[in-house]
């Protein structure tokens, strides 16, 4: 097994001073996981100049995914955990929910107090990361897909060992792939995966549904793409431009006896507005669900 880092380098980058002179450039920072989050976090980060470079680490166990990363070159790619963990500041759990018991048994013994875990697996409790990994200083966070583009919402909420200033540090990091919200609670971050986390995957429900309209209606692949994709982007960017609410905008656009309210009467003739209501309310659930059972056990879920 591989030594143990420099806990006496870790108090210093973590302790008060180290964060009032914003020197995060010195941090090392390991990412595990490079799929579609982990690989996401680690390219904005590299690319956001946050670190100097070759402050930034990832390990995945595949070996796949390892000669993908390091065809990347953003940062060094490691096959062990050994090679990296001991030497990481701020280590960033990226890995399926199913794989954070034996992932977190295998990171046990080379881990120290001083270091601060950031987890953005789905239902994983900051209590089930204490005690699996025996630490204290532990962010949960919800990231969402469109950080891949740097305009993800990731909400996060800390362990109250960590301290205001390396809440600061680690709010800078996660703002690397967009915007994120500081929440008070672990039940605030489940309810914030049923709208932000799992929410895109909604937005993409929608799309594909009127994509299939407009294929019914004769449009070819490539101009229906078009004309849908050029409609949430207009309509997302009217939403962002002012404080109007949704329901401002769809009066805009609705005239009366007009096309539009004939499509929003038949919306709300079936309920569709309870039916996402009630789907956001799922993921929610689900996300509390996996709590549960994560909760120093097995994973059940893939
Ligand atoms: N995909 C999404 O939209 C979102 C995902 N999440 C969370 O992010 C986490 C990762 O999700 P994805 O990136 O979509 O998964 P993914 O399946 O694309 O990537 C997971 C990676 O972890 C690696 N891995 C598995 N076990 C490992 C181990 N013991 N050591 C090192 N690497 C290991 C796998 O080889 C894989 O490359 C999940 O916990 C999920 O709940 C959170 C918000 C949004
Ligand atoms: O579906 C999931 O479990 C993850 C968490 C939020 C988005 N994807």
């Amino acid at each position: 097994m591989a030594k143990i880092g420099t806990p006496a380098r870790r108090l210093f980058y973590f302790n008060e001073s180290y964060f009032l002179n914003q020197k995060e450039e010195q941090m090392n920072v390991l990412v595990i996981g490079g799929g579609n989050m982990g690989i996401t976090y680690a390219e904005a980060i590299a690319k956001s100049n946050f670190l100097s470079s070759g402050s930034l680490m990832v390990f995945d166990k595949s070996e796949e995914k390892q000669a993908e990363l390091r065809a990347g070159g953003f940062f060094s790619v490691h096959s062990g955990l050994g090679t990296c963990l001991p030497e990481a500041d701020v280590v960033l759990i990226a890995v399926k929910p199913v794989h954070a018991p034996g992932l977190m048994d295998e990171m046990r013994p080379m881990v120290s107090a001083g270091q601060l875990f950031i987890s953005i697996m789905a239902g994983v409790t900051i209590d089930t990361i204490k005690q699996r990994l025996g630490i204290d200083k532990v962010v949960r966070a919800m990231p969402n897909l469109p950080a891949q583009v740097g305009l993800g919402m990731t909400s996060f909420t800390a362990s109250e060992q960590v301290s205001r200033l390396e809440l600061a540090t680690i709010e800078k990091l996660l703002d690397t792939t967009g915007r994120s919200l500081n929440l008070a609670s672990e039940s605030e971050i489940d309810a914030s995966t049923g709208i932000s986390g799992s929410g895109p995957a909604y937005i993409f429900y929608f799309m594909q549904a009127l994509l299939d309209a407009a294929l019914k209606m004769d449009f070819n692949k490539e101009d229906a793409r078009l004309l849908v994709g050029q409609t949430f982007s207009g309509a997302v960017e009217l939403f962002n431009s002012s404080d109007l609410s949704p329901d401002d905008w769809m009066a805009k656009v609705a005239s009366k006896g007009g096309t539009t309210r004939a499509a929003l009467d038949s919306m709300d003739g079936n309920n569709l507005n309870s039916l996402i209501q009630e789907a956001a309310y799922a993921a929610f659930r689900r996300a509390e669900e996996l709590g549960k059972q994560t909760d120093g056990k097995e994973v059940a879920h893939a």
